[in-house]
């Protein structure tokens, strides 16, 4: 049974107390809970539906589960999006209330939240996503290896008494002892659209490598969508909950906004900031998982020593490279790439780390390195300009990027890939592959299937190569 320890949290919510003006405040605090399951926790608040949001970290040192958004964030569609949330989160900062002196990363006022793939927003599927949002959850899980808090933002008015307040507190922990096991059900769609026919993805990626052999871009990178439909709503936290069974060395996320949710497992991370420590990846090159440990193994080795692959995977690492060199007093970067291994697919892989520079912030970092040329091409801008002409999708927060920021600005965002836009009952799923001057409209046609099969699978199916 929690409950809280009346005596001590008493005098520190009087003194809390006795910050609220009369316009009203924010009060933060964070209470350490124990043996909540996270995925259960999201699933025990269906009332709270189109305000709720999950995320679990590639390396799985740290869960947040936010249940209701007591306040949220957004900036007009410019590139000044990044300094207009970082001046926001600011400003929130200065009217919050803390109950704790000190804060642990990720407990208390934590934002989540991500942006939109181009600055500018032209969307009409993504209608419940603007250009970004950030969010701070009323309710906020975070699991930190063996240690479980939880965080609540309340909005106090000046006549709440500390009877009100306490009250609040101890509805959510009641709630919390209250949460049962999320029961499994199977679900699969009845139905799946190709958005593009196979000769329209042709004629797009032959188009894409003309103008590379034309000398007028390097890389760039193209993506397909396919449209699954089912017989009912589609239910988010089924979908969450085969993610995190099925899939691995992946961040797994969901952020709910009114009727929409989006939602992926990817294994790219964009940024990290912990502490003034930088964390980047360069991802892009992929093969399949091998059938035996032989033929994995083979499959491995062959994309180690692919140039295709190659140079795919080094645009992207010089890109980072020369973006994030002027932020950083440190940088290391392994001269050769790695093999990052998923449940049924492998990539090209090199860290990224260094040290910021005193006054550098995750939001400068966002800012220099969205898109990377994993997910936009080099040169950036010629990249851009393809995509938006020529790609028949609306890429809203598709491989964009997505994550959680504390008040400290320590946070981390991935790459918002291997991902699913759900509204009621029809799933949109985004895949995309790196063109460079000799790929081959049917074998990125291919690498594009493998990478719808993460969000396919936990949909309940597959889809078949092209033949
Ligand atoms: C664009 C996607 O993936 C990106 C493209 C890759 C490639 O072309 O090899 C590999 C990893 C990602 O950076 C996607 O999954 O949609
Ligand atoms: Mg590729």
């Amino acid at each position: 049974m929690l409950t809280i320890e009346r005596l001590s949290i008493n005098e520190k919510l009087n003194e809390a107390l006795s910050h609220i003006d009369e316009q009203g405040r924010f009060l933060s605090l964070t209470i350490d809970v124990h043996s909540i399951n996270s995925i259960d926790y999201f699933a025990s608040r269906t009332d709270l539906k189109g305000e709720r949001f999950y995320w679990s970290s590639a390396n799985g040192e740290i869960t947040f589960v936010g249940l209701g958004y007591a306040n949220q964030f957004y900036s007009t569609d410019s590139a000044e999006r990044y300094q207009t949330i970082e001046q926001a989160l600011e400003d929130q900062k200065q009217q919050m209330v803390h109950l704790q002196d000190e804060q642990i990363t990720g407990t208390g006022a934590v934002y989540f939240g991500g942006f939109s793939f181009f600055n500018e927003r032209h969307h009409s599927e993504w209608h419940d996503f603007p250009v970004n949002q950030f969010v701070l959850p009323k309710r906020l899980l975070t699991v930190k290896n063996d240690e479980q808090y939880l965080s609540l933002n309340l909005w106090i008015e000046p006549s709440d008494s500390l009877d009100d307040v306490s009250t609040m507190i101890q509805a959510e922990l009641d709630q919390i002892n209250a949460v049962q096991p999320i029961e499994k059900n199977t679900m699969n769609f009845t139905q799946i659209n190709d958005e593009l026919t196979y000769d329209q993805w042709e004629s797009l990626i032959n188009n894409a490598v003309e103008e590379i052999t034309d000398g007028k871009l390097d890389k760039v990178v193209l993506a397909r969508e396919v449209e699954a439909l089912f017989e009912e709503q589609i239910p988010v936290e089924q979908v969450l909950n085969a993610l995190l069974e099925q899939q691995e060395r992946s961040y797994i996320f969901v952020m709910e906004n009114n009727n929409q949710a989006f939602i992926g497992a990817t294994p790219e991370r964009l940024v990290e900031v912990n502490r003034g420590e930088l964390q980047s990846a360069c991802l892009a090159g992929t093969t399949s998982r091998g059938q035996t440990v032989d033929e994995d193994e083979w499959k491995a080795l062959e994309l180690l020593k692919d140039d295709k692959n190659l140079e795919e995977h080094q645009y992207v690492v010089k890109m980072i490279k020369d973006s994030v060199s002027p932020l950083c007093d440190t940088l290391s970067i392994p001269s050769q790439p790695m093999i990052r291994k998923l449940s049924k697919i492998q990539h090209l892989f090199t860290p990224v780390s260094g040290s910021l520079k005193e006054s550098v912030t995750i939001f400068d970092a966002l800012k220099a390195l969205h898109p990377t040329p994993a997910l936009g091409g080099e040169p950036r801008q010629e990249a851009m300009n393809f995509i938006q002409r020529n790609e028949p999708l609306e890429r809203g927060w598709y491989a964009a990027p997505i994550g959680w920021i504390d008040e400290e600005l320590n946070g981390e965002f991935a790459v918002a890939i291997r991902s699913a836009l759900l509204t009621g009952h029809k799933a949109r799923l985004f895949a995309g592959c790196g063109i460079v001057s000799d790929s081959d409209p049917k074998a990125e046609y291919d690498e594009t299937n493998l990478k719808f099969s993460p969000m396919l699978g936990a949909l309940g199916g597959y889809i078949d190569d092209h033949e």
